[in-house]
């Protein structure tokens, strides 16, 4: 047998022989589905191929790696299948219904380009009994889509068939309904960007891999989509509704084993993985017009779903603009979330950053919004939605809603929110954002936590302040494992979404009644103990009341406020970035894990262990104030220089 796992020929000659698509979604196989007591799944191949299939109680990896051995003839024993952060060993229990998972293979020189190899057209015993398009999840929030489906498929039985975009760096398609008006925009995983069956020249990576933006993986683009629309609750930013999908179609672009070249002289049915969103009639995007007449409610909404997901890819094309009735007025439509809730913080892309109507405040609405966010909820509800999404991206989540509102409680407005959030860029070099200075920051309390015990041997002398990008010596963020337990949420303080002042001052508390016990307990080992403030000495948070024991709360947060976070401390004690370095170096012999770590990121949150990471969020909740008291003094001073005045 062939070791032909990449071949895209095979993905279309399987899915051909599985069914006939667009006769697929027949009652009876819809009745069939629904009375199988076990769960379906879709396995995705690296190079895009996908394959429904059900599962029993008594399958395991092995048995399901047989199946899709004998149905696409490629050897498994060299692969894993992967479901997220998790690489399936034997069992099947965690795997959840309607789940995508994804057949890897174990060496890492693999191409994209390997020559495609026919499938031996054996006769199939797994047979793929899903319909034409499937929706993977069942939240109610697909009722929406569920519709646009049935119109869909109503027109693809009429022979309507859909438009590919010619626009974006991806694959993208209209679906239309019967009298072609355009219904949804499709995205397959497999079109993205670098990913193998680009339609567009950009190709080179396997499903997996690190993309576009180095921290978000090559095909996990469309969960991404969906997840912006999960979280928009009560279509506050108006996303519009949007699905994760299998869908089975010719039109689907499919890359012969050349780089980049199209080879399908006859088109194929073809089933994929795709991000399935509400198409938005609109009159044009953001980037063609002047942004004044954008409703201020309308900007900020949007600012804030962005600094919730940490979107790295908020430019004005992906803003849609549609003209209403009312003299004058726009509505807004946010598209393309693929990029947001990257695996480690990096450089988002916010366009609104300098339009006026984010410099001005919050109103009571958008403020009652913010504090009603729950990252914990949040997390549950996209661990249930979207079971393939990664910690790591939840990590980022929980940590920029926690930013937000405690910004917004501070009296932070968006524009200030995301200059936070932004880096800066000098000379080439890029410099950790405010946000990521105040994380590396409380990454340090952290780690001191563990070295600096009071019954530590460790004398530290000089506690610099150090951040080491060497990612070759570091084991992987993306790979370790962070230790996720079930209760771990339960313990984890920034769920309540309390007032950030109530958290701060308890924190503090609790923090001088540990140093109290601890003082207590240490009175007969002062010459092993290590003085706290010795290792704040060269932190840019050189607040020497910060860890000082006899200091009240009033005096503490009093002086916490006064605290600068110093420019030259930044630039000392952290490293810069080159971006073309950091972004353009060879993947070499690295692993996917490796070239994503490798990526220009500062601070990782995904290699924290579950203790660590609740401790560093107290850490980071504390050292905010002093960060925003200090961006307030910037603003100020700025607007004192150039005067501005905002008027709608
Ligand atoms: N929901 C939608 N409704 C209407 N048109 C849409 C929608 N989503 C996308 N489009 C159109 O399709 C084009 C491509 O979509 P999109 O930007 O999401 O693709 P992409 O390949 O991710 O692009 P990019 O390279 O800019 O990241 C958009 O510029 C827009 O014109």
């Amino acid at each position: 047998m062939s070791p032909n796992l990449d071949s895209p020929v095979q993905t279309q000659m399987a899915v051909a022989v599985f069914k006939t698509p667009l006769t697929g979604g027949n009652k009876m196989e819809g009745k069939l589905q629904r009375q199988s007591s076990g769960r379906r799944v879709f396995v995705q191949t690296e190079t895009g191929c996908v394959l429904g299939m059900e599962l029993d109680r008594s399958d395991n990896v092995h048995t399901v790696k047989r199946r899709l051995q004998i149905a696409l003839n490629f050897p498994t024993e060299e692969s894993s299948l992967t479901y997220g952060d998790m690489v399936l060993t034997n069992d099947l229990s965690a795997v959840r219904n309607d789940s995508p998972l994804l057949l890897k293979r174990n060496f890492m020189h693999r191409s994209s380009s390997t020559p495609c190899l026919s499938p031996t057209g054996r006769d199939l015993q797994q047979k793929d009994r899903s319909g034409p398009i499937e929706i993977l999840g069942q939240s109610e929030c697909f009722s929406v889509v569920k519709q646009m489906v049935k119109d869909i498929v109503k027109a693809m039985k009429l022979g309507v068939d859909p438009l590919p975009v010619h626009s974006g760096l991806g694959g993208a398609y209209y679906f239309r309904n019967k009298k072609g008006q355009s219904v949804a925009i499709v995205k397959p995983t497999d079109e993205e960007p670098f990913a193998p069956n680009n339609p567009k020249g950009f190709v080179g990576k396997a499903l997996g891999q690190p993309g576009l933006k180095s921290s978000v993986r090559v095909g996990e683009t469309g969960f991404r989509e969906v997840a912006a629309y999960l979280l928009d609750y009560g279509r506050f930013a108006n996303v519009p509704p949007t699905a994760l999908v299998k869908i089975t179609h010719s039109v689907f672009n499919v890359n012969d084993g050349v780089k980049g070249n199209k080879a399908r002289e006859k088109k194929m049915v073809v089933s994929k993985i795709a991000s399935f969103q509400k198409f938005v009639a609109h009159d044009f995007d953001a980037s063609d017009h002047g942004t004044s007449s954008f409703p201020v409610a309308s900007v900020h909404r949007i600012g804030i779903l962005d600094v919730r997901i940490f979107n790295t890819d908020r430019h004005g094309g992906n803003l849609l603009v549609k003209k209403v009735e009312t003299f004058g007025e726009v509505e807004l439509i946010p598209i393309d979330h693929g990029l947001c809730l990257p695996e480690t913080l990096e450089d988002p892309y916010f366009e609104w950053i300098h339009w006026p109507q984010a410099s001005l405040p919050f109103s009571e609405e958008e403020l009652e919004y913010i504090q009603s966010l729950d990252p914990l909820k949040d997390c549950e509800m996209l661990r249930r939605e979207l079971p393939m999404i990664r910690e790591a991206c939840l990590r980022v989540l929980v940590l920029c809603t926690v930013f937000l509102k405690e910004a917004a409680s501070y009296g932070m407005c968006l524009a200030e929110i995301g200059e936070m959030m932004t880096r800066e860029f000098r000379v080439g070099e890029e410099e950790p954002s405010e946000l990521e200075v105040v994380c590396i920051e409380a990454k340090r309390l952290v780690t001191e936590r563990d070295v600096f015990s009071p019954r530590s041997d460790v004398m530290g002398g000089e506690a610099e302040f150090q951040f080491d990008l060497d990612c070759d010596e570091l084991e992987s963020v993306y790979g370790s494992k962070m230790q996720v337990t079930d209760d771990y949420f339960a313990k984890n303080p920034f769920s309540n979404g309390r007032s950030s002042l109530g958290k701060l001052e308890e924190s503090i508390k609790e923090e001088e009644d540990e140093d109290y016990d601890d003082e207590e307990e240490d009175e007969d080992n002062t010459e092993n103990a290590v003085p706290v403030m010795m290792t704040m000495k060269d932190s840019f948070f050189s607040c020497a009341a910060f860890h000082d024991k006899s200091t009240s709360l009033s005096k503490l947060s009093t002086s916490m406020k006064n605290t600068h976070l110093s420019d030259t401390g930044r630039k000392n004690s952290t490293k810069t970035l080159t971006r073309g370095k950091s972004e353009n170096t060879s993947s070499g012999h690295k692993s996917a894990n490796e070239q994503l770590q490798a990526s220009a990121s500062f601070v990782k949150l995904a290699d924290m262990k579950e203790e660590e990471w609740v401790v560093f969020l107290e850490r980071f909740q504390e050292l905010l104030g002093p960060a925003f008291a200090k961006r307030k003094t910037a603003t100020l001073s700025k607007r004192q220089r150039l005067g501005t005045s905002c008027q709608f």
